[in-house]
């Protein structure tokens, strides 16, 4: 039997330029199966154009990212929609499609879309639906969602795309706080791998394994969440002063910035 490799996806060199600037400078990484990696890093980091690479929406210029030891520029664009499912930042919405129809769209890479009939892809755009908590929903025009009904549509597409690989890109923008803590539950339950850009270093802290710290186009740290959230690494790369103590419950890292008004 082949073992199947820890390193599920792997990005060595990984160099862009786009409108004449240099927007990420040899940039390295390793995904380890079945792991939640989150991508942090101030505004401009580079954070969606990492991950665009990832799913291909970006050309890089240099570099080269394997998935499951495959160059991801070979893959036949159907092939890569088996493997990665993405969600990109503020989808728009082109057409006017219901819930359903934007959930069912994940379903494409497997079935075609004149293919849709089948039990098993109408039992998966259900259960997706179920799981983003939008049953109730599925036939509502997604032009008259909210932002965050939006958001809970664009992923429960990606989950019927039943990819191994999942890019998540600010997912929780848009959602209040119960619906944030539902959707990370949601990604730490997803069986395969997750990478997920993610400005909330609180939320990254406590729903992910490994966190990649982007500044100016460069990978600055990368490592298990409590040896990269740091005081340090919140004052080199965020220009904060805060605290950083372990969680009560769960013994994260958190983040307390620092009093501003001083001291009681
Ligand atoms: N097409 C483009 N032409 C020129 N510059 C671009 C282009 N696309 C992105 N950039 C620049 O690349 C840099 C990185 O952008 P990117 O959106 O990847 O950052 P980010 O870390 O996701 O930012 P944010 O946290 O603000 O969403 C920014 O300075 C942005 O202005």
């Amino acid at each position: 039997m082949t073992a199947v490799p820890d390193d599920v996806l792997t990005v060595r060199g990984l160099t862009v330029h786009r409108g004449g600037r240099r927007i990420l400078s040899g940039v390295d990484l390793t995904v380890r199966r079945g792991s939640v990696v989150g991508v942090v890093g101030p505004n401009g980091a580079g954070k969606s154009t990492l991950l665009s690479c990832l799913y291909r929406h970006t050309a890089y210029q240099q570099g080269q990212v394997t998935v499951d030891g495959r160059e991801l520029r070979t893959l036949p664009r159907r092939e890569l929609a088996r493997v990665i499912a993405a969600v990109p930042q503020d989808t728009p919405i082109v057409f006017d499609l219901t819930v359903e129809d934007i959930v069912a769209a994940g379903r494409i890479p497997h079935t075609g879309a004149l293919g849709m009939d089948r039990k098993r892809d109408r039992d998966v755009i259900t259960e997706s639906l179920r799981r983003v908590n939008l049953e109730q929903l599925r036939h509502r025009s997604a032009a008259t969602l909210s932002g965050g009904e939006r958001q809970r549509a664009f992923l429960g597409r990606a989950l019927a795309q039943a990819a191994p690989v999942l890019i998540l890109d600010e997912p929780t923008n848009h959602l209040d706080l119960a619906n944030q803590e539902q959707l990370l539950g949601l990604v730490r339950a997803h069986t395969g791998t997750t990478l997920v850009a993610i400005h909330d270093l609180n939320l990254a802290a406590e729903y992910c394994d490994q966190i990649v710290v982007l500044d100016a186009g460069t990978v600055v740290a990368d490592g298990p969440v409590d040896e990269v959230i740091t005081a340090d690494l919140l004052k080199r790369v965020f220009r904060v002063s805060a605290h950083v103590i372990a969680h009560p419950d769960s013994g994260r890292p958190h983040i307390v910035p620092a009093a501003r008004g001083g001291s009681r």
